[in-house]
């Protein structure tokens, strides 16, 4: 435990001489001066006080009398000075704290970190400490420095007038230290306990206040349930800091009563011994200085100490997500990842999101021809999504590999792949940022690219809709991180959908297109429109679509049809529909489901207008029963 605590207090030294020499090294001089300035403005009373006594002349007390006021003028400015240096100091690190913990975060190339509740309880610890930690400590450290100094200072003038207060002072002092340790390290504990209930905290606030949940808070009335949950998750929070804070505030009692009975006992032994001629009145103050100097310098060596060793604790948080392994295994040296021109092919892959978790996918055998579109369906919950994260390589399969031109993914970098796939998936992310922002995510090194934009923009049949916004493509797709006197824009739920449709198109150069369901929001004619466009630009690029509208899969090369994480059934539309499987039932089934509604005139949207005469019409331009947008 000492050695790891060393460990981080070298981290945070280190850090801070990186973050800014200068401030570093000021605020250490600064440090101690502020520590030398009281001594030296004691001992200067004393000699002044002695002299005026002994009736010394100008000559010997004008040198002692400007000492004196430049000692008072150092107890006056260096504060100010000191809190200036180790502002800058703050903010230095806190730039520096935050690169090196965000781009840790960024190291993880998979998801499952980001479904681990105790990495985002580290996580949150770790962003909090990293406001206040290195501060705490930097701050502390210096603090403690400068009242060290102080201390021998006073420790020295009070053992030149009675050896034995000191011994008193410092006994005294002791249980304090301890106990002020035990209560740092139980503030660390409570705070680790109470984070989940902080986050549940969070999670209700921002339910409350998001525009996304207003529409189905409002709608269930759940506002005050909400409202009662969050407060009951702070009732908690308070309960645990208020046990902590009632013992902190017994034992620093009793230390503080401790303190007052040596300095009370102190000060009567120096009025008696002046009285008998044993001290001088320049001892009685020295004296008098010296114990209150040595009681404030050990208080705050002890409470500093104290506070630097939870900040310290808090630190941990932060070195263990800096120091964290990548979630996924990351080759040293990744085999390079070609242009894909064979095949991506699954062997035998088992997937479960952990141990804990059920299988997902069960011995999945899949080729993925080069040029080729395969198709995947089934219900909900057949494994679909999982598949196609895993093809991203945001999860490794448990069992089996998944090669890429014979390359297993595991061997290669995870951003060589993702530089080949472009991907929309089921819960695309809405960004508040400008429509044209929206969209240049997808390739950032095509974001000044306004055509490359504007022509994805087409080709997912948004475009028309982001030039008739107010500011056009540079209008804030956002209702509350817009300008102060400007109106956002919100988009809908079709409209965000095909932004990022166009986004994942933003990567012309991409050898794998994932399409997780990339219509479902859509209305019957936008949804045609896509397809037919989709179909163009995926031309004899590799293609994995997922749908549940059966209709817009049938022209796939191949059509997969999982099952309880297995492949049940494979082969073209007419294959499928011959062997009268899964498939076949399921397709059935839309389209009869559309043809009764068809018949009695209940399917909105079609674009010819009444009975469509084939499946894959019906499918092209009704409204789908089987499920929603997918967000
Ligand atoms: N991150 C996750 N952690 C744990 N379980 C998950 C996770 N994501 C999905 N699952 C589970 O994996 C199973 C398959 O989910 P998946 O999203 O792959 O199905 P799907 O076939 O795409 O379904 P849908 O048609 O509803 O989109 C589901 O039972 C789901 O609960």
């Amino acid at each position: 435990m000492a050695n790891s605590m060393l460990r981080r207090v070298r981290v945070v030294a280190a850090l801070a001489w990186k973050a800014h020499p200068v401030a570093t090294a000021g605020s250490v001089v600064l440090g101690v001066l502020g520590g030398v300035a009281p001594v030296a403005t004691a001992w200067l009373t004393k000699l002044v006080l002695d002299a005026l006594a002994l009736g010394e002349g100008t000559a010997a007390l004008v040198p002692l009398g400007a000492g004196l006021a430049v000692a008072g003028l150092a107890v006056i400015v260096l504060p100010h000075v000191s809190a200036y240096a180790q502002a800058q100091l703050r903010r230095a690190l806190r730039l520096l704290i935050y690169d090196r913990l965000f781009r840790a975060v960024n190291t993880h190339p998979g998801l499952s970190r980001f479904e681990n509740p105790s990495f985002h309880d580290t996580l949150r610890l770790a962003y909090e400490s990293s406001h206040n930690a290195p501060d705490r400590l930097v701050a502390g450290a210096l603090a403690i420095g400068q009242a060290l100094i102080t201390l021998s200072g006073f420790v020295v003038t009070l053992f030149a007038v009675n050896p034995l207060m000191v011994a008193v002072i410092l006994v005294a002092a002791l249980p304090s230290v301890r106990i002020q340790l035990l209560l740092s390290r139980e503030r660390a504990e409570v705070m680790w306990e109470i984070t989940p209930a902080m986050r549940r905290q969070v999670f209700y606030g921002d339910l409350l206040t998001k525009p996304e949940a207003a529409k189905e808070v409002r709608l269930f009335g759940l506002g005050d349930h909400l409202r009662a949950r969050m407060l009951g998750e702070v009732r908690g929070i308070n309960r645990a800091e208020r046990d902590v804070d009632r013992r902190t505030l017994r034992s620093q009692g009793v230390m503080a009563l401790l303190g007052s009975v040596v300095a009370a006992g102190g000060l009567l032994w120096a009025v008696v011994s002046a009285a008998s001629g044993q001290l001088t009145v320049g001892d009685v103050t020295v004296f008098v200085a010296a114990v209150a100097g040595v009681q404030a310098a050990l208080t705050t060596i002890v409470t500093q100490w104290a506070d630097a060793h939870n900040a310290l604790l808090m630190f941990g948080h932060y070195t263990a997500v800096v120091e964290a392994e990548p979630d996924l295994p990351v080759p040293a040296a990744p085999t390079p990842l070609p242009a894909l021109s064979g095949r991506i092919e699954l062997r035998d892959v088992w997937f479960r999101y952990s141990d804990e978790h059920p299988w997902i996918l069960r011995g999945v055998d899949l080729v993925i021809p080069s040029g080729r579109t395969v198709a995947l369906v089934g219900v909900n919950g057949a494994g679909k999504s999982t598949l196609v994260k895993l093809l991203c390589r945001l999860y490794d399969p448990v069992r089996g590999q998944i090669t890429w031109d014979g390359v297993d993914l595991r061997e290669a970098s995870p951003a060589d792949l993702r530089a080949r796939i472009g991907a929309v998936f089921q819960d695309y992310m809405d960004y508040d940022l400008t429509a044209a922002e929206n969209i240049a995510l997808g390739d950032l090194t095509a974001a000044g690219d306004l055509e490359r934009v504007h022509d994805s923009a087409r080709q997912a049949g948004v475009h028309e809709t982001l030039t008739a916004l107010p500011r056009g493509y540079d209008t804030m797709l956002s209702r509350i991180f817009g300008d102060r006197d400007e109106t956002g824009v919100a988009l809908s739920g079709g409209q965000w959908q095909r932004l990022a449709l166009a986004r994942a198109l933003m990567r012309v150069r991409q050898d794998l297109l994932i399409l997780d369901e990339p219509s479902s929001g859509l209305d019957a004619e936008a949804e045609h429109e896509v397809h037919t466009s989709l179909r163009r630009h995926r031309g004899d690029r590799t293609s994995v679509l997922i749908s549940h509208r059966l209709g817009t899969v049938r022209d796939a090369d191949l059509i997969v049809v999982l099952s309880d994480g297995r492949i049940i059934e494979r082969g073209t539309h007419d294959e499928l529909m011959a062997a009268g499987g899964e498939y076949a039932r399921l397709f059935t089934l839309q389209a009869s489901g559309y043809e009764t509604g068809g018949a009695g005139g209940g399917v909105d949207g079609g674009v010819g207008g009444g009975a469509p005469e084939a499946p894959e019409d019906i499918l092209r331009t009704a409204t789908p029963s089987t499920r929603s947008a997918g967000r």
